[in-house]
C-alpha cells in the first residue's frame, strides 16, 4: 500500500480534461503576467527588484479601483459601503508596508552591481502611484512633467488631478448634509494643492464634538485617518529601505534622494483632520 503521508491520491471528481474549458492559467493570464519580467542586467538579485516592483504596482491597481469606488459612492451620499472599501485600502496598505522588508534583503553592494542599468528609470514615473497620490487629495500640476513623453498616460493622469479627491468628495457630503463648508473650499480649483481653511475645522470640530449624531461622517474622518498614516508610513519604509541601500547618492531619477524623499513626509492630504485635534 502507498504510504498516505508520501502521496496524495488525486481524488476521482478532479476535472484533468481542460480542453476547451476556462483554466487557472488561462483565467489569470499567467503567460502574460509572467512574461512581463525581463531583467536587463545578468545579476541574480534584479528579478526580486522587479518583482517587488510589480507586486507593488497590482496592489496601486487594487487600490485605485477601490478609491474610485469609494469617491464615487460617498458622491452618491451613500457612505457605509464607502467605509467598506476603505476597510480593504488599508489592509492593502498594511501588504504594501510589510513588503519592503522582502527589498531589505537586497543589500548596497548587490543593488549597485545593476543600478547603472536602470538609467533614468525611477519610481518617481509610477504613473499608478501618482494616480492614488491624487485621489487621496495630494494634486500637484508639477507631477505631471515626467509623463510629456506619453500623451495617453499625460492626459489620463491631468484627468485624475482635476477630479475630485476622497476628501474633497468627503466635503461635498459635509456641505450637502448642512454642515457649513466654506464656498471657496467647495469652489476651489481641484487640479491645485489643497490649501488648509480654519472653516472646515470647525465643521469637523462639530462632528468630533458630537459623534452620536454624525455617525457616519465620523467613522469617514477616522478612516481618513487611518488612511492617511498608512501611506505615511509606506512613504517612510520607502526611505529607510533607500537610504539603507543608496545611503545619500543621488536619485536615478535625477533627485537628491533620501532628503527629497523626506519632504514628502511633511506633506498631509488631510491638514483639517490633523488640525481639528487641537481644538478637542
Ligand atoms: C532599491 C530600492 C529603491 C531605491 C534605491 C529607491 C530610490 C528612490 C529615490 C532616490 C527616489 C527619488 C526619485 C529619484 O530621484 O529617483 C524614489 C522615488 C520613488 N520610488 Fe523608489 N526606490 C526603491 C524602491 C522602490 C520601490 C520598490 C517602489 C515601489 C513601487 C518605489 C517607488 C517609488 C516612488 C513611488 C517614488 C516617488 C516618491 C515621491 O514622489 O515622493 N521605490 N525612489
Ligand atoms: N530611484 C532608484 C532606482 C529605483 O529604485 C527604480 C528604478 C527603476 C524602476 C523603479 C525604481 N524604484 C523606485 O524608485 C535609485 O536611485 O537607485
Amino acid at each position: 500500500m502507498t504510504d498516505p503521508s508520501a502521496v496524495r491520491p488525486i481524488e476521482d471528481g478532479v476535472a484533468t480534461d481542460l480542453r476547451g474549458e476556462m483554466t487557472y492559467a488561462g483565467y489569470l493570464q499567467l503567460p502574460t503576467l509572467l512574461a512581463a519580467q525581463q531583467p536587463v542586467s545578468d545579476h541574480h538579485d534584479e528579478m526580486l527588484f522587479i518583482i517587488q516592483h510589480q507586486v507593488t504596482e497590482l496592489w496601486l491597481k487594487q487600490l485605485i479601483h477601490e478609491l474610485r469606488s469609494a469617491i464615487s459612492l460617498v458622491e452618491a451620499d451613500d457612505l457605509s459601503p464607502a467605509l467598506k472599501r476603505l476597510a480593504r485600502v488599508k489592509t492593502i496598505q498594511r501588504q504594501m508596508f510589510e513588503q519592503w522588508s522582502v527589498l531589505a534583503t537586497l543589500t548596497p553592494v548587490e543593488y549597485v552591481q545593476f543600478r547603472d542599468d536602470l538609467g533614468k528609470a525611477s519610481g518617481f514615473q509610477s504613473p499608478q502611484y501618482r494616480t492614488v497620490e491624487f485621489l487621496l487629495g495630494n494634486k500637484n500640476p508639477a507631477m505631471i512633467a515626467v509623463f510629456d513623453h506619453d500623451p495617453v498616460l499625460r492626459d489620463a493622469l491631468l484627468a485624475d488631478l482635476a477630479s475630485p479627491s476622497i476628501y474633497d468628495a468627503f466635503l461635498g457630503f459635509l456641505a450637502r448634509r448642512g454642515h457649513e463648508v466654506p464656498a471657496a473650499v467647495l469652489e476651489r480649483d481641484l487640479a491645485q494643492p489643497y490649501v488648509a481653511d480654519a472653516g472646515v475645522t470647525e465643521v469637523l470640530r462639530r462632528v468630533y464634538a458630537d459623534p452620536d449624531t454624525h455617525w457616519d461622517a465620523y467613522e469617514m474622518c477616522e478612516e481618513l485617518v487611518d488612511v492617511e498614516e498608512s501611506f505615511q508610513l509606506w512613504r517612510f519604509r520607502h526611505l529607510k529601505t533607500v537610504e539603507r541601500i543608496i545611503g545619500f547618492k543621488r536619485g536615478t531619477g535625477g533627485s537628491s534622494g533620501v532628503h527629497f524623499l523626506q519632504k514628502a513626509l511633511e506633506l498631509t492630504f488631510f491638514p483639517e483632520l490633523r488640525d481639528v485635534r487641537t481644538h478637542l
